[in-house]
């Protein structure tokens, strides 16, 4: 049976993720996969509650943090581990590289918790005592977050996260950057600076480098 691949898409608000995800799905729709189309926080019926309440309530940084990670886990369990169980290439617009960038990082909450509600939450039956489900691969759109606010400018309502000053968004992208220096192999930086069409032939070449797209 095929394999199931788990590939996340990360960045600052704004960074150009979501605009690809729907083009590599249908990629990898052509070569007869089956894809799972899925999101951050959110993906199930309570998930997307936690959402709401994650992107509009007010709330302090542990408990923002503990709300991102119910939603995984309740994602984890229901959506995530069944589609790659099928053998589905599952693409993840965020996980928890994001918790680690935006409540560590950008609310400058304790990276030690955050390791510790990690290893709790991704722990799953799959894999074997002391694994944690990870993304195979996690696309990082580096995007200044000065660009990223004007390509925001007037596109939607800003919500809780969106409506952070840049300086929020600078410290939520070293938080990123000290994730990819954590675990390099991981992760392929996608300078999303340049016009779409350029973004996505390197989207493109990352997974066929991989050898997960043809
Ligand atoms: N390469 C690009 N050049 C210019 N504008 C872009 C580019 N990619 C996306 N955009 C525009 O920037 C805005 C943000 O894009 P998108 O929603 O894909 O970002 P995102 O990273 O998914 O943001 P968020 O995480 O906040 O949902 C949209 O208006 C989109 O049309
Ligand atoms: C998973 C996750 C997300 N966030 C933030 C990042 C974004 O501002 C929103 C999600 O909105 P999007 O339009 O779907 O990108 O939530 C976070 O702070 N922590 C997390 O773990």
């Amino acid at each position: 049976m095929t394999r199931g691949v788990f590939i996340s898409f990360e960045g600052i608000d704004g960074a150009g993720k979501s605009s690809h995800v729907g083009s590599l799905a249908q990629a990898f729709r052509t070569q007869g996969r089956q894809v799972t189309v899925t999101r951050e926080p959110g993906g199930t019926p309570l998930a997307e509650k936690l959402r709401a309440l994650a992107l509009n309530e007010a709330m302090d940084p542990l408990t923002e943090a503990l709300v991102m990670f119910a939603a995984r886990r309740d994602h984890l369990l229901q959506v995530i581990e069944p589609a790659l169980a099928r053998g589905d290439v599952v693409l993840c617009d965020r996980f928890t590289d994001a918790t680690f960038a935006y409540q560590g990082a950008g609310r400058g909450f304790d990276l030690d918790v955050l390791h510790g509600l990690e290893r709790w939450v991704q722990a799953v039956e799959a894999l074997p005592a002391g694994s944690l489900r990870q993304p195979d691969v996690t696309l990082w759109f580096d995007l200044a977050p000065e660009t990223a606010a004007q390509r925001l400018a007037g596109a939607r309502v800003p919500d809780k996260f969106e409506s952070q000053p840049v300086e929020f968004f600078r410290r939520v992208a070293s938080g990123y950057e000290a994730r990819m220096q954590a675990d390099p192999g991981r992760f392929e930086r996608i300078a999303a600076d340049r016009p779409r069409e350029a973004v996505w032939q390197s989207v493109q070449a990352c997974l066929e480098a991989r050898g997960w797209l043809k």
